[in-house]
């Protein structure tokens, strides 16, 4: 027979797109040989050239697919991304803790929070009232979370213009509570390498990588996340996890590809191709 794959649960929304959301989450956690579930947080309207909008998941709805799949089929890993509004975090948050997923749970069941807050063209995909509670509901209860710079400067008010600037905002976001954080440097355009700095406090480690010239780098964020999670699911410490994660990301932005008349989504088919 077979042997069943690890798996790992997304708590984010639909990208129509297919490039970003839960379909970036699905296709990397397929191309890393996990089985990937899904609990829906909301549906966008959404493309290479935006999110025309999007319509929340009822919470119970949310909740009860958390439970669904976590009791009958096990989690190894978890990610959310996606949230959308204070009711929804605050219910996920606590449906965590009822099936022992996240930090402060018995299972250590490990937990990545991606806070997005908004698309790559600025949209917003969480209601503004919910910042407040991503950070009090949601950060305390993360292995690793993983902010882009757009959301270090909401979640911390730190500015980061560089490494100076990236560790003292990795100190401020470890101050809300998640064990790791990795604050991604895809957005210091000016530096030639992309390096995203990750850090609990004790260790700190730099993960510099090429820039690779692009303009589609749709998912990216998504993509690395999904990847730290499927490692993560294969039993991997959160160090060795983000650095595997890191690599995984550089090869789908190299190979991202145009699709639309705007941003062309990473590529996490580079995989199928290779073996570990
Ligand atoms: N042009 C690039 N070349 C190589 N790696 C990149 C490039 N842009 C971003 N990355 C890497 O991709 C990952 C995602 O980084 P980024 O800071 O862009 O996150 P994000 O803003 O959440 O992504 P998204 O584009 O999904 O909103 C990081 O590991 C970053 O270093
Ligand atoms: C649904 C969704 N989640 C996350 C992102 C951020 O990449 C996006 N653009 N769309």
């Amino acid at each position: 027979m077979t042997p069943t794959p690890k798996t790992a649960l997304t708590i984010a929304g639909s990208d129509s797109g297919g490039g970003a959301g839960l379909q970036a989450d699905l296709r990397t956690f397929f191309a890393c040989g996990v089985h990937g579930m899904t609990a829906v947080t909301a549906v966008t309207v959404q493309n290479s050239l935006g999110v025309a909008g999007f319509s929340e998941i009822p919470v119970d709805v949310v909740t009860a697919q958390i439970t669904a799949v976590a009791g009958d089929m096990g989690v190894n890993a978890a990610k959310t991304g996606m949230l959308a509004t204070v009711e929804i975090i605050e219910a996920v948050a606590s449906t965590l803790d009822e099936v022992g997923i996240g930090r402060g749970t018995q299972s250590h069941v490990p937990l990545v929070v991606d806070p997005v807050a908004a698309s790559m063209h600025g949209d917003a995909l969480l209601r503004q009232d919910a910042l407040e509670a991503l950070r009090t509901e949601l950060l305390p209860r993360a292995t690793l979370a993983t902010p882009n710079l757009d959301e270090v400067l909401l979640l911390t008010g730190v500015r980061v213009s560089d490494g100076q600037s990236q560790r003292e905002a990795a100190q401020a976001l470890l101050e809300l509570g998640p064990q790791w954080v990795l604050v991604k440097g895809g957005h210091l355009v000016n530096s030639p390498r992309c390096v995203d700095l990750l850090s609990d406090g004790t260790h700190i480690v730099e993960l510099g990588g090429p820039r690779y010239e692009t303009e589609h780098t749709h998912g990216g964020g998504d993509t690395l996340a999904s990847a730290i999670t499927a490692g993560l699911a294969k039993g991997l410490g959160v160090p060795d996890a983000v650095s595997s994660g890191k690599r995984f990301i550089e090869r789908s932005v190299a190979e991202a590809y145009p699709l639309g008349a705007g941003v062309g989504p990473v590529s996490p088919f580079w995989r199928l191709s290779q073996s570990d």
